[in-house]
C-alpha cells in the first residue's frame, strides 16, 4: 500500500530525518516512537504531502503517492497535533463542514465517540478530552485507506480509549492502514513500531 524509500526532511538548516524506509500494507499499523524532537510529526506531514522530500520517494501501490496531490489528500486523514476544530460552530456543525469534504453520516460519526449528546454545544465549550474526541470522529465520517495520526489519544478518558480502539479496529479490518506518532499505548492490537531517533 505505502512504501517509505530512504525518505528525508530538511527543516531550516537541520535534517530532521534521513535514510528512513518501511512499507505499511492494508490492515496494518505502525507506531512511530522516539524522543521530542525525533521527528514524529514531521514525517507524519511529510506522509500526508504536506512538508516536501529533501531526498527519496513515498510510493503508493507501487507509483509516486506524490504525483497527484489531490488524490493523495483524498485516500489519507490526517490528524495533527492541535485540533482544528471551528470553535463558533456547534459539533455537529464542524463534523457537517468535513462531511460537505468526504460524505459520511454524523450522527454515527458523534455516536463513535460518544458525542451525541453535546451535538448542539458551540465547540469552544467542550473540555480538552472532548475536543479529542470531536476529531476523532472526522475518521469515523467516510472510509478511506490511510490514517495518519499524531497523539490522537492525548486527553483521553479510559472508555473514550476504548470507543477509539473500537474505530481503529473497524478501520483496519476494511482494509484501512494506520501510522500514528504516540509517547503512550495505544490500542492498536499487533501495531509494529517504527522508532526515531533525533537526527546528530
Ligand atoms: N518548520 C520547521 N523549521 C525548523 N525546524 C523544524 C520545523 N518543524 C520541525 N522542526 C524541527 O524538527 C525536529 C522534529 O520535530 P517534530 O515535531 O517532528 O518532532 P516529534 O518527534 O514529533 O516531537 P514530539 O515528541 O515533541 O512531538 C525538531 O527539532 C523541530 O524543532
Amino acid at each position: 500500500m505505502l512504501e517509505a524509500k530512504d525518505m528525508a526532511v530538511v527543516r531550516g538548516e537541520r535534517v530532521v530525518f534521513a535514510g528512513l524506509s518501511f512499507r505499511v500494507a492494508p490492515g496494518e499499523a505502525l507506531l512511530l516512537t522516539g524522543p521530542n524532537g525525533a521527528g514524529k510529526s514531521t514525517l507524519l506531514r511529510a506522509l500526508a504531502g504536506l512538508v516536501p522530500l529533501a531526498e527519496g520517494e513515498m510510493l503508493w501501490a507501487g507509483e509516486d503517492a506524490l504525483a497527484e496531490p489531490a488524490e493523495h489528500a483524498a485516500r489519507l486523514r490526517y490528524l495533527a497535533h492541535a485540533e482544528a476544530l471551528k470553535p463558533s460552530l456547534t459539533v455537529a456543525e464542524n463534523l457537517r463542514f468535513w462531511a460537505s469534504r468526504w460524505g459520511g453520516d454524523i450522527g454515527a460519526a458523534l455516536e463513535a465517540v460518544a458525542l451525541a449528546p453535546l451535538a448542539e454545544l458551540p465547540a469552544r465549550m467542550l473540555s480538552a478530552g472532548q475536543k479529542r474526541r470531536l476529531a476523532l470522529a472526522r475518521l469515523a465520517l467516510a472510509p478511506c485507506a490511510l490514517w495518519l495520526l499524531d497523539e490522537p489519544s492525548v486527553g483521553l478518558d479510559t472508555a473514550s480509549v476504548a470507543r477509539f480502539g473500537d474505530l481503529l479496529a473497524r478501520h483496519r479490518a476494511a482494509g484501512g492502514a494506520v501510522l500514528a506518532a504516540t509517547h503512550v499505548p495505544l490500542p492498536l492490537p499487533g501495531a509494529r513500531e517504527l522508532r526515531l531517533e533525533p537526527a546528530a
